[in-house]
C-alpha cells in the first residue's frame, strides 16, 4: 500500500518539528513548502539523515513548488509570522490574511482532497479565511488550538495534583485568545470534575483559578521566555494528534476550531469546539450543555472571534 503524503505549509519552527514527529511515527512521507529557499530543503535533508539512527522509512522533500503537494492526504499549515514579546496574536491579522490566501489556492490546485489543519493565528479568524480562500468542505478544513490549551491546562492540573497527565483530562473551548473557556466541569482527574476535587479538598477554587490565568496566558508565557517567537514543540505535537486521528481514522473526541452551522446557535464561524476526528474529517460537533456562566464566557468569546472576521472581511471583502 503506497504510503500517506503530508504536506507542511510552512517550514519554520512549528513546521520543522511537525516534520520530525511525522517523520518519526510514519504518519507518511513528508513535503515541507515554504517560500524562504534552502529552509525546508535543509530541515528535510536534517531529518532524512536521522532516519537511519532512529529507524524510520518516510521520506522526506523540502520545497518551494506547490506541485509537490500534489495529492496530499493531509496539509498542516503553519506559514505566517508568529508573535514576538509586545504583540498579542491579533496583530499577525494583516499579515497572515495575505499568507492565507496564497496558501488556500495553491491548496485548491494542488490538494484538495486532503484534510487542511490550519496553525497560523490568530487561528479561528484564520482557518474561517482559509476555508473559504481554498474552497475546500468545511467538514476537511479545521485549526488545531483547542488541543494545545488543553494540554496546557492539563499540565498545570498534574503539577498541582501530582498525579500523571494521563490521569488528567480537560476541555478548553473557545476561541484560540485571551478570552479562550477552560470549562472546570468538563476536566477531570481520573473522571472526577475539578469542583468535587475541590470540593474534596484536594485542591482549593483559587489555585484552580490562578490554573486557568495561567492556561489563558499560556502562549504569551512563551513567547515571553523565547523573545524570538513563539511556541513549537507542543503546538506541533498538536497537530500531529490531529493527524493522525484522521489518517487513521482514531475518531479522537478532541476540541478543536471547526465551522458551525447552526451548532451552538452560531453560524458561518469557526471556534473551538469538541470534534469527532475521523477519516470523514469534522465527523460531528459534539454540543456540550453550558450553565450560564460558562455559555456568557464562550458567547464573548466568540465576539471575539467575530471581530477578528470583521477586520478580515474590511482588509478582503470576497470574504464577506
Ligand atoms: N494555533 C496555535 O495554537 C498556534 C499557532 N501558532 C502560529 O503558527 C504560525 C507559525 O509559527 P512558527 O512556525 O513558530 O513561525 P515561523 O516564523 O518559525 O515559521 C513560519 C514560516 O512560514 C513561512 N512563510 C511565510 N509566508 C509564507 C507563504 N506565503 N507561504 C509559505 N510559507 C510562508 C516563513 O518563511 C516561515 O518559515 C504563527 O502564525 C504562530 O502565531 C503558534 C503556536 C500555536
Ligand atoms: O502565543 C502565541 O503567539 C502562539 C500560540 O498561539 C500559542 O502558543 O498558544
Amino acid at each position: 500500500m503506497a504510503r500517506k503524503k503530508i504536506a507542511l505549509i510552512g517550514a519554520g519552527m512549528i513546521g520543522g518539528t511537525l516534520a520530525h514527529l511525522a517523520a518519526q511515527k510514519e504518519l507518511g512521507d513528508v513535503v515541507l513548502f515554504d517560500i524562504a529557499e534552502g529552509i525546508p530543503e535543509g530541515k528535510g535533508l536534517d531529518i532524512a539523515e536521522s532516519s537511519p539512527v532512529d529507524g524510520y522509512d518516510s521520506r522526506l522533500k523540502g520545497t518551494q513548488d506547490y506541485k509537490d503537494i500534489a495529492d496530499a492526504d493531509v496539509c498542516i499549515v503553519t506559514a505566517g509570522v508568529a508573535r514576538k514579546p509586545g504583540m498579542s496574536r491579533d496583530d499577525l491579522l494583516g499579515i497572515n490574511l495575505k499568507v492565507m490566501k496564497s496558501v488556500g489556492e495553491g491548496i485548491k490546485a494542488h490538494a484538495p482532497n486532503a484534510l487542511v489543519i490550519c496553525i497560523t493565528n490568530p487561528l479561528d479568524a484564520m482557518v474561517w479565511a482559509l476555508q473559504k480562500f481554498s474552497g475546500l468542505p468545511k467538514e476537511k478544513v479545521v485549526g488545531m488550538a483547542g488541543i494545545l490549551d488543553s494540554a496546557r491546562f492539563r499540565y498545570f492540573l498534574a503539577e498541582e495534583f501530582d498525579v500523571s497527565v494521563e490521569s488528567v483530562t480537560a476541555f478548553v473551548l473557545g476561541g484560540h485568545g485571551d478570552t479562550m473557556v477552560p470549562l472546570e466541569r468538563y476536566s477531570t482527574v481520573a473522571g472526577i470534575p475539578l469542583p468535587d476535587l475541590v470540593e474534596m479538598g484536594w485542591t482549593t477554587q483559587d489555585k484552580i483559578n490562578s490554573i486557568i490565568d495561567r492556561t489563558r496566558k499560556g502562549g504569551g508565557e512563551i513567547v515571553a521566555l523565547l523573545k524570538t517567537g513563539s511556541a513549537y514543540y507542543a503546538p506541533a505535537a498538536s497537530a500531529i494528534q490531529m493527524a493522525e486521528s484522521y489518517l487513521r481514522d482514531k475518531k479522537l473526541v478532541v476540541p478543536c476550531a471547526a465551522y458551525l452551522s447552526g451548532e451552538y446557535g452560531l453560524n458561518d464561524l469557526y471556534v473551538g469546539v469538541p470534534i469527532v476526528l475521523g477519516s470523514g474529517g469534522c465527523e460531528r460537533i459534539v454540543q456540550v450543555n453550558f450553565t450560564a456562566e460558562e455559555k456568557a464566557m464562550f458567547e464573548n468569546s466568540v465576539g471575539a472571534v467575530r471581530e477578528l472576521m470583521d477586520a478580515c472581511i474590511k482588509l478582503d471583502p470576497s470574504l464577506g
